[in-house]
């Protein structure tokens, strides 16, 4: 489904990405973890369109990224740092908008339906500039699903959010994994991944270092392999 060969990446005399080799099939969930800087982000950013790579290439469902940019990127719902929504709109005007750039049919039907699942039905007509960040990260996560992708991108998806939300997200993301999504999510939250990811990618240096398929999921196994590679133990 996600294949990549060879992704570098270099910016100004700064060496990012190293060779980056991924093969990832359809429905597996998928955590990326790594030091600070490692440069798991810029792999996410590059998968998703956001950014390009100086050299390697990325093939989705056996589309290139570079030729097939707009087919590519309608299969894949991306949740950054960034929230990507206008500040002076509403939820509802939020959701419609990114609906309509993805083609969604009956748009406002489907953009209610988000907000109410997200728990914000009461502010659905509300700016959302006067959001809390954990009220923002839900209605970004029903913008990044608006158009039910078949990838999913989340990059420190958890960072910042209450307990709450962190059980609705992740609730999301069981959900769409039932569905036969494939999630890459980028996290230095060891607790989350296990939650919901089956296999775990360590990123050092822009390298991969480790990957992790039919471990256990427990964070002590993770753990231990992970301080294996990152602090060479
Ligand atoms: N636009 C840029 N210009 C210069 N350097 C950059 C740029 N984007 C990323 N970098 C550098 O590339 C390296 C990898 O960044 P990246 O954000 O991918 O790391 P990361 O593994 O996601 O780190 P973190 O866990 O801290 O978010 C870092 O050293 C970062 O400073």
């Amino acid at each position: 489904m996600i294949e990549t060969k060879g992704l570098v990446k270099t910016i100004g005399d700064k060496m990012i990405l190293r060779g980056i080799n991924l093969s990832i099939k359809k429905g597996e969930t998928v955590a990326i973890l790594g030091p600070n800087g490692a440069g798991k982000s810029t792999v996410l950013k590059i998968l998703g369109g956001l950014i390009k790579a100086s050299s390697g290439e990325v093939k989705v469902n056996g589309l290139d990224l570079k030729k097939d940019s707009y087919d590519v990127k309608r299969k894949i719902g991306f949740l950054a740092h960034n929230s990507f929504l206008y500040d002076h709109l509403t939820p509802l005007e939020n959701l419609k908008f990114f609906g309509k750039l993805y083609g969604v049919e009956n748009v406002e039907e489907r953009a209610k339906q988000l907000i109410d699942e997200v728990g914000l039905s009461f502010f659905t007509h509300d700016p959302v500039r006067s959001f809390s960040r954990g009220m923002m990260q839900r209605i970004a996560i029903a913008r990044a699903i608006i158009h039910q992708p078949e990838i999913l991108l989340f990059d420190e998806p958890h960072t910042g959010l209450d307990q709450q939300a962190i059980k609705l997200l992740n609730d999301v993301i069981l959900r769409m994994r039932d569905e036969g999504s494939t999630i890459l999510m980028v996290t230095h939250d060891f607790q989350q991944a296990i939650e919901t990811c089956d296999r775990f990618i360590i990123i050092k240096n822009g390298k991969i270092v480790d990957d992790l398929q039919n471990v256990e999921r427990n964070i002590d196994t993770i753990t231990e392999k992970y301080m294996e590679q990152v602090s060479g133990l």
